[in-house]
């Protein structure tokens, strides 16, 4: 059994760790070759999660094709990239399983991880890791569960292969739903995240939330969803562990905007392409999502925060 993790960014430094320190064949691919040898010699991602030192068996590689010689491949790359990097190395990913580990919406074709890989690599079967869990506690061995969501006759066999003693995998073959709750989740986490940095208050983050997760089920009801699915960890448990730690980068980058701060631009913030994409998903299936899109409108300089709380707050008064 072997394993390829395909991204040495925060996110797949720590799922190959904590795999490595379960399985004996698990390789970290990195695109920069300097990189590469760095982590190999120093057994460390100094870069992207620094501190957290490589099991001894981890391989470390900067070879695309070694690395997919691989049995399961996790794509943990930022979802805006997942396009290019599949239709570039579409040769290398023929019939394999393709597990997606990244949380959003693409903003041009308006897929997600899992139909990106359905599209662009068809005979590959595809699946996704998602739900709350940051790269650094899973680095650090602290127990976390999350949502694998694939097809059935896959199912089982990956959630064994890819759960650890602290990393706990649950099932599901709503992959719709489990994508769609990684997803949402960050545009409401940028959300919560304003209404504290400008000053509205705790309850104001959490009348966002509990309204955030209203539409976050409303899209998905409307995309084939299954309810169950956003009440568990992908949608409702990532949705509570983003928009309330200062350690997301998508509620941080919300509390700037609520600030009035900058941020820096290279951070990845899934959140904020994807709230554009969803709005644009919302207009087409005809889908109220007021909160997404005041962020859409935030994001595009087109209202301020307070603008958006003001506008929020007037609309017509409604049943819960
Ligand atoms: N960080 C976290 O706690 C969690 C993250 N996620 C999800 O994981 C996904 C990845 O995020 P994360 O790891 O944090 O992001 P990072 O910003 O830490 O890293 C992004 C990685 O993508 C690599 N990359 C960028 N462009 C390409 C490309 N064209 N080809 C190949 N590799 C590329 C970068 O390579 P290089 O290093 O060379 O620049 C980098 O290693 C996101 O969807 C995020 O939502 C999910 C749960 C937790
Ligand atoms: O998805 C995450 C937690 O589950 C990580 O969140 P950020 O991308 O906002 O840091």
């Amino acid at each position: 059994m072997s394993i390829a993790v395909l991204g040495s960014g925060a996110f797949g430094t720590a799922l190959a760790i904590t795999l490595a320190s379960a399985h004996d064949n698990v390789t970290l691919w990195a695109r920069d070759e300097n990189a590469a040898n760095e982590m190999a010699r120093i057994r460390e991602n100094k870069r992207r999660l620094s501190g957290a030192k490589f099991p001894p068996s981890l391989n470390v590689s900067s070879s695309l094709a070694e690395s997919c010689e691989a049995e399961t491949l996790l794509i943990a790359i930022p979802t805006q990239l997942m396009d290019a990097f599949l239709r570039q190395n579409a040769a290398l990913f023929q019939h394999k399983t393709l597990v997606a580990c990244c949380k959003g919406v693409n903003i041009e074709s308006g897929l997600g991880p899992t139909g990106t890989i359905n599209k662009l690599v068809p005979t590959a079967t595809a699946a996704i890791l998602t739900g709350p869990s940051f790269a650094v506690d899973i680095a650090g061995g602290l127990p976390t569960a999350l949502t694998l969501a694939g097809p059935e006759d896959r199912l089982a066999d990956l959630q064994e292969q890819l759960s650890t003693p602290t990393l706990r995998l649950y099932r599901t073959t709503d992959v719709i739903g489990a994508e769609l709750g990684g997803a949402l989740k960050n545009v409401i986490a940028i959300a919560s995240g304003a209404a504290i940095g400008a000053g509205f208050g705790e309850s104001a983050r959490a009348a966002v939330m509990t309204r955030g997760y209203a539409e976050m089920l409303r899209l998905a009801n409307a995309l084939g969803a299954k309810p169950a699915t956003l009440s568990g960890l992908s949608g409702f448990g990532d949705l509570t562990l983003t928009c309330t730690s200062e350690k997301s980068r998508n509620y941080r980058y919300g509390l700037a905007l609520g600030a009035g701060a900058g941020f820096d631009e290279t951070t990845t913030v899934e959140g904020a392409k994807t709230a554009k994409a969803v709005s644009i998903l919302a207009q087409k299936h005809q889908i109220d999502m007021p909160i997404t899109n005041a962020i859409t409108e935030v994001l595009n300089e087109n209202l301020t925060v307070s603008e958006a709380v003001k506008a929020l707050l007037s609309r017509p008064l409604k049943e819960e």
